[in-house]
């Protein structure tokens, strides 16, 4: 194994001197709640017998103290296909804890956004807050503080965020992570994406893209391109909070519920009562969050982790930000391809190796802190191996070699030498640029602007011919305070249009993409944010912009400060867009995680 990166040496202690104060108080905090929350027999009777009552045949377990109480925290709902199958888990968890005279709680449900649901419609302006609401949940849930461990049941884009971002305040307590795994292959991305633009060009009907859709999305588990959902899963196994190797387990498999009955059992050994003491608060530190922004950058993962990721390091004193994120970028070679990033899906990447071959190859060089502390029985090095079954008993096996090397690579043969996501920055404000998923001959437009106020006036522009041009579409008063800074996603297929007729395209927006975006250049996550005066709200159409992922350029040549800023437009309502105008009113910007609870909170 090799010594560690020094990029990442350097990047990590940065990160620790700057998180210093802030890091040292949150150790504090659980310090004093472990002192104060981590006995539950110190509550009153009465408290004890309402947490009891509805325990059934596990309420004498409960009373005698003896074994672990496990908070089950699940996201539960049938809207999203990868949470589907949580509906069965508490029962089941329950039963793995008597086996080892433990017991296990729902402690509380969150709500859970399917993205896929949403994309494209009002409610998707709720979609990020919803992690703060998650987190908020998660937080009612543990609250009850009669926990000796939790198991965190969520999959999706802001849950696992929000799901640990809660969790992390309890960070006294020991916490896994229990994914169900990714539904099995629907029919190539590329034929979903093909059938999409056709319809975008009116040359397919509305019955035969429903169809195609429901060929790619076809039955519980998590939709199986490389979004934000299974990024999230990727970096659970990256700082070490899953059994090793649970990210891409197919629900409904025997070696699915022998890793879930493992979280189980393992969980009861990490708490206080157990023998090998491992708090959640502890286990996330600045390593392992430079352990997952590695993994982000070297799979090619969702963009919405470079939000995610500083709010989930602030939930645990860490402060880490977007040149953070770009130095590593230069450091971490992109060594997986997956959907949008290539053509295949997870569980062919989980078939070729998957995060076991990952992690594997960055350990041995040097480009993953290989001392975090994880939740498995052993060291981080467990990890880089795989789990399967030997008759009932579950084992881990080295991974070997890529078996597919047009997803997986080694470190000494990457798909590009450096990570999957870049830094631009300039007179427009700095913002995130996914390599990964751009041909590299089209890193680099410089084109006049067209700017728009939200996806329907571009979709409207496009259909009447509008764009049918070298331009840059700028779409402004996305932002987390303007309207929470929604995924612009359905502009993909008609950009993808105009790209493929030949014309030079990008996307300039203060809003987000989908980490299953991909194939057109877009600068996104532009911060200042427009709404109250930022750059972009100085623009006007036809001003040269140029969005440059080479030399990290996002710069216009117009002269923006002797201009007056468009004027901010007034928040809609509906959707219950309105119940959210704390959020939007308080949110900090998309580089610290665009969180009004975290600002407001002094984390
Ligand atoms: O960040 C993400 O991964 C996306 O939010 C994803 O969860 C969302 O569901 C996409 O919209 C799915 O892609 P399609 O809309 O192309 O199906
Ligand atoms: S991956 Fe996205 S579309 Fe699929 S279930 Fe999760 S949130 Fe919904």
């Amino acid at each position: 194994m090799s010594n560690l990166n020094d990029t990442l040496h350097k990047v990590t202690q940065r990160v620790i001197e700057r998180s210093k104060p802030s890091r040292s108080a949150y150790l504090d905090l659980i310090r004093r709640e472990g002192d104060n929350m981590g006995e539950r027999n110190a509550v009153s009777c009465s408290n004890l017998a309402h947490a009891y009552a509805g325990a059934l045949e596990d309420q004498a377990a409960l009373v005698s103290g003896r074994g672990a109480n496990i908070g089950i925290v699940t996201s539960y709902n049938d809207m999203l296909s990868a949470h589907q199958p949580y509906g069965r888990y508490p029962d089941r968890l329950k039963i793995y804890a008597r086996e080892i005279g433990a017991t296990a709680q729902v402690a509380g449900g969150t709500p859970a956004m399917c993205d896929g649901v949403t994309q494209g419609e009002t409610g998707m302006e709720l979609s990020l807050f919803s992690r703060d609401v998650i987190a908020l949940s998660a937080a009612v849930a543990l609250s009850h503080a009669m926990y000796d461990g939790t198991l965190m049941l969520g999959i999706c884009d802001k849950i696992v965020p929000g799901l640990l971002m809660g969790a992390l305040r309890f960070g006294h307590l020991p916490t896994i992570f229990v994914p169900s795994g990714p539904m099995p292959t629907g029919i190539p991305n590329k034929e979903k994406q093909r059938v999409r633009q056709l319809y975008a060009e009116g040359k397919a009907t509305r019955a035969e893209l429903l169809a195609s859709e429901m060929a790619s999305y076809h039955s519980p588990g998590t939709c199986t391109f490389f979004g934000t959902a299974n990024s999230n899963q990727m970096m659970m196994e990256m700082m070490g909070l899953h059994i090793p190797g649970s990210a891409f387990i197919q629900p409904g498999t025997q070696l699915r519920q022998a890793l879930d009955r493992e979280a189980v059992h393992r969980v009861a050994a990490l708490g206080r009562k157990g023998d090998d003491y491992r708090p959640l608060g502890l286990c996330v530190d600045e390593k392992a969050v430079i352990n997952a922004a590695v993994g982000l950058l070297a799979t090619g993962g969702s963009t919405n982790h470079a939000i995610h990721l500083p709010a989930m390091a602030r939930a645990a004193g860490v402060i880490f930000d977007w040149d953070d994120l770009s130095e590593l970028s230069h450091a971490v070679p992109l060594i997986a391809q997956v959907y949008p990033n290539g053509s295949g899906d997870v569980n062919n990447f989980h078939n070729a190796g998957g995060m076991g071959y990952v992690i594997g190859e960055l350990l041995e060089a040097g480009l993953a802190h290989p001392d975090i502390l994880t939740v498995g029985r052993g060291d981080f090095s467990d990890y880089a191996r795989e789990p399967g079954l030997e008759g009932e008993e579950l084992v881990w096996r080295e991974v070997g070699p890529s078996m597919d090397d047009t997803m997986l690579r080694p470190v000494s043969n990457p798909f590009k030498p450096d990570g999957g996501m870049r830094l631009l920055q300039g007179n427009l404000g700095r913002a995130c640029f996914k390599t990964s998923a751009v041909d590299e001959s089209r890193w680099t437009v410089e084109a006049p602007c067209r700017v728009f106020e939200d996806q329907a006036s571009v979709a409207a522009a496009f259909k009447a011919g509008e764009l049918d041009r070298d331009v840059v579409v700028v779409v402004r008063f996305q932002g987390p305070r303007a309207n929470g800074m929604p995924e612009l996603h359905k502009l993909t297929p008609a950009l993808g249009v105009l790209q493929d007729r030949g014309f030079k395209v990008a996307l300039v927006t203060d809003g987000r993409m989908s980490g299953a975006s991909g194939k057109v250049p877009a600068a996104i996550h532009c911060t200042p944010e427009a709404l109250g005066g930022g750059p972009l709200a100085r623009l006007r159409d036809g001003d040269v912009v140029r969005v440059c992922a080479a030399t990290g350029d996002l710069n216009t040549d117009a002269d923006l400060a002797n201009r007056e800023p468009a004027l901010d437009p007034i928040a809609d309502s509906g959707t219950g867009r309105e119940l959210f105008g704390m959020m939007r009113r308080f949110a900090d910007g998309a580089e610290q995680g665009a969180s009004a609870m975290l600002a407001t909170g002094g984390m």
